[in-house]
C-alpha cells in the first residue's frame, strides 16, 4: 500500500526496511516482494510521481528540475576549478527519484565497464558474462507512440523483457538524418552504432530513451506501481529519513537494523525495525549523508560534529564522480528547431494537447535527438601523459549529445533565432569529489563537491569534445542548414579561451556516483563488499549508484537498474 504519513504504519516491523523509492529502491522492492513471505517497508523522503505532468511528459523532463517540488533543491560548493561557480545539483525528491525526472536517455554502457568492476572489486559476479542476465530482466525495447518503423536504428537483439521500457523517438526531427548521415559518411571518424547496447559503447545513433506509448517509464511506473497492491508491500512517502540506529550489544559489530525517521525537521521521530535487513537506496547523496549521520564514515571528521563512529569508514562520500557537461551553440537556418515552442506558449500548449490527447508528437519524444560516444583520437598527448581512465578500447572519452533547439544550461534561451545544441561531456572523468556533511541535522544539506575540471585530462578531453562537435557539423549533410556558432564556448578560438570558457559553462549531467563504493572483501579502502554489505557492519546492504566503483562512460540509470538486480538476487540468495 502506498502510505502519506506515518500513521498509517500498522506495524514496526518489516523483514526488509528499503530507505529510497529510487531508481535502485523500487527495482529492489520490485523483485524482493516476489516473495510473498518476504515483507517490504520503502520509506522515500519525496512526494508521488502520480500526475505530474512534468514528470509524466518526455519532452518536458527538463522542467523537472532546477529547484522544484519534485527535487532534491542541492547546489555545490564553489568548483575551484570553474572559477569558483557554485551549481544547482538536483536529484529526484519523488517516487522513483532521479528515474522520474531525469532526461531519460538509456544506455548501459559497454561490457567493459562491467568486467572492469569485476576487477576492481574481486568479484567475478560483476563480469558482464554474470551481469548481462540483470540488464535482460530491467528493461525491454517497445516501438515509439507513433508506430513508425524503427529498423535500421536499433537492434532488438540487443534488448531484454524487463519492465523499463525503451525506445527510439516517434517523430523524427530535422536534424535526426543529418546526424546519422554524418556518421555513415565520417569513415570511421564518427562510427554509426546500430545499437549503443550492443557491448560496443562507441558510436553515433539516435537516443534510446526511457519511454513507453510516448510516456516516461521510470522505477515508479515500471517496477513499483504495478506490485503496489502486493500484501507484503508497504511504501511511506513523504517521510524522511534522519539516521539507522544500532541494535547491537557493545561487544558484537555494530548491526543497523532500527531505521529513524520523521515527516519534516519539526516533527517527531519515530523508527521501524527490519528483522532481516535495512537497504540504503537513498542515492549517491542521500546514501552517505545518511551513513555519516549514523556514525559510519571517517572517524576525525565525525568528532567534529559531534557524531560518536560506530564504524570508521573514511571512504564513506568520498570519490564522488560525475560527468561534466557544457553547451556548444549553432546558430541554424530553419524555422522548425523547438525554439519557436519554448517561445510561444500557444504552440506550446497545442503540443501539450495533442500529448495529453494520444500521447503522440514532440512532447512524447526526450529532449535529445542525438548521442555520440567517442574515444580521443589514438595520437592524444593527454592520453599519452595520464594514461588511458576508460574501460577499454570500446568505452567512451567524451560523449555528445544533441538537441534540435537552444538547449539553456548556463546562457538563457536568446528571444530570437533559431539555434542546435551539441552538448559536449566528458564521460571518463578524472577528477574525485565528495559529500561531506555540513551538520549532525540530517535536514541540513550535506556539502556537494563534484570537483569538476580539476584535472588536465578531464580539461584536455572537453577540449576535444568541443572540436569533435564542431567538426561534426561541417560534414557535408550539415551544409545550408549549420550557420555560424555563437554562446560563451562558440566565441571561443584559441585552446585556452576554449577552456576558459569552459569553466563558465560546464554544469554537471546529473551522473553523481561511487560515494559507497565497492571494494574487494578485507580492502582497506571501499565503503562496501562486492555483496554489497557495508564493512565492518553487520547486514546493512547499499544498493544505488553510490556503490559503483568507478563511474562508467555511460547515462547511469540502466546500469543502477542492472545492480538494483543483482542486489535482489544476492539479498533473495541469503535469505532462502
Ligand atoms: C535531472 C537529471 C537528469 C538525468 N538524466 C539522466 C539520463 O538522461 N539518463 C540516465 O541514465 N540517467 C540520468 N540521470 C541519472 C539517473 O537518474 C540516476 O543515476 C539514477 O536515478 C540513480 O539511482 P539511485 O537509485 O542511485 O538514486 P535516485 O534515483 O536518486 O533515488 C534515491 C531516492 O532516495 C530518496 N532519498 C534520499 N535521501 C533520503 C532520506 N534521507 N530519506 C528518505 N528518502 C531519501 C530520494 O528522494 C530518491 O527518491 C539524471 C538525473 C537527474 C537528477
Amino acid at each position: 500500500a502506498l502510505l502519506t504519513d506515518a500513521s498509517q504504519l500498522k506495524k514496526d516491523n518489516y523483514d526488509f526496511v528499503i530507505v529510497g523509492a529510487g531508481a535502485a529502491g523500487n527495482a529492489l522492492a520490485s523483485r524482493l516482494t516476489e516473495n510473498p513471505s518476504f515483507s517490504v517497508l520503502v520509506i522515500e523522503a519525496g512526494v508521488t510521481d502520480e500526475g505530474v505532468v512534468g514528470i509524466e511528459v518526455p519532452f518536458l523532463a527538463p522542467t523537472n528540475t532546477p529547484m522544484t517540488a519534485v527535487s532534491w533543491n542541492f547546489t555545490t560548493v564553489p568548483q575551484t576549478s570553474l572559477d569558483n561557480r557554485i551549481l544547482t545539483y538536483p536529484r529526484g525528491r519523488v517516487l522513483g527519484g532521479s528515474s522520474s525526472i531525469n532526461f531519460l536517455v538509456y544506455t548501459r554502457g559497454s561490457n567493459e565497464e562491467y568486467d572492469r568492476w569485476a576487477e576492481l572489486t574481486g568479484d567475478p559476479g560483476w563480469q558482464w558474462s554474470n551481469v548481462e542476465q540483470f540488464y535482460l530482466k530491467s528493461s525491454r525495447l517497445v516501438p515509439p507512440s507513433s508506430g513508425r518503423s524503427t529498423a535500421g536504428m536499433v537492434n532488438p537483439a540487443d534488448h531484454g523483457f524487463g519492465p523499463v521500457e525503451v525506445s527510439l523517438p516517434g517523430f523524427p526531427s530535422e536534424i535526426d538524418n543529418r546526424i546519422i548521415d554524418t556518421a555513415k559518411q565520417s569513415n570511421g571518424l564518427f562510427p554509426f552504432s546500430l545499437d549503443l547496447q550492443s557491448g560496443n559503447a562507441l558510436g553515433v545513433s539516435l537516443p534510446q530513451n526511457a519511454v513507453g506509448n510516448g510516456t516516461r517509464s521510470s522505477s515508479a511506473t515500471a517496477y513499483l506501481r504495478p506490485v503496489l497492491n502486493r500484501s507484503n508491500l508497504d511504501v511511506l512517502i513523504q517521510t524522511t529519513v534522519t539516521r539507522l540506529i544500532n541494535t547491537s550489544g557493545a561487544k558484537e559489530k555494530p548491526s543497523f537494523k532500527k531505521v529513524e525517521f520523521a515527516a519534516n525537521s519539526t516533527a517527531k521521530r519515530s523508527t521501524v525495525t527490519a528483522s532481516k535487513e535495512v537497504i540504503l537506496s537513498a542515492g549517491a547523496i542521500g546514501t552517505p549523508q545518511i551513513l555519516m549521520l549514523s556514525g559510519v564514515g571517517d572517524e576525525k571528521a565525525l568528532k567534529t560534529l559531534g557524531i560518536n563512529t560506530l564504524v570508521n569508514l573514511p571512504d564513506v562520500g568520498q570519490n564522488l564522480q560525475d560527468h561534466p557537461i557544457m553547451s556548444n551553440y549553432f546558430f541554424v537556418n530553419s524555422n522548425n528547431t523547438f525554439d519557436n515552442v519554448l517561445r510561444n506558449t500557444s504552440i506550446l500548449n497545442a503540443d501539450l494537447a495533442l500529448w495529453m490527447e494520444n500521447h503522440t508528437g514532440l512532447f512524447s519524444d526526450g529532449p535529445a535527438n542525438g548521442v555520440a560516444f567517442l574515444r580521443m583520437p589514438s595520437n592524444s598527448s593527454a592520453i599519452k601523459e595520464f594514461g588511458d581512465p576508460t574501460a577499454g578500447p570500446l568505452s567512451a572519452h567524451i560523449e555528445l549529445v544533441f538537441a534540435d533547439g537552444f538547449a539553456a544550461t548556463t546562457t538563457p534561451q536568446p528571444p530570437t533565432g533559431q539555434f542546435l545544441t551539441i552538448n559536449s561531456a566528458v564521460v571518463s572523468p578524472t577528477s574525485r569529489g565528495s559529500v561531506t556533511l555540513n551538520s549532525s541535522d540530517p535536514f541540513v544539506f550535506p556539502n556537494i563537491d563534484p570537483n569538476f575540471f580539476a584535472t588536465t585530462f578531464d580539461q584536455q578531453v572537453m577540449l576535444q569534445a568541443v572540436k569533435f562537435s564542431r567538426q561534426f557539423v561541417q560534414a557535408q549533410p550539415w551544409a545550408g542548414f549549420v550557420q555560424n556558432r555563437t554562446g560563451p564556448v562558440g566565441d571561443a578560438e584559441t585552446d585556452d579561451d576554449i577552456i576558459a570558457a569552459s569553466r563558465q559553462a560546464i554544469v554537471t549531467i546529473f551522473h553523481p556516483t561511487s560515494t559507497a563504493r565497492m571494494s574487494p572483501v578485507g580492502a582497506n579502502f571501499g565503503v562496501v563488499d562486492p555483496d554489497l554489505l557495508l564493512k565492518g557492519a553487520d547486514g546493512l546492504r547499499v544498493v544505488d549508484a553510490s556503490i559503483f566503483p568507478i563511474i562508467p562512460a555511460a547515462h547511469t540509470v540502466a546500469p543502477t537498474y542492472i545492480v538494483a538486480e543483482r542486489a535482489a538476487e544476492l539479498i533473495k540468495e541469503a535469505w532462502s
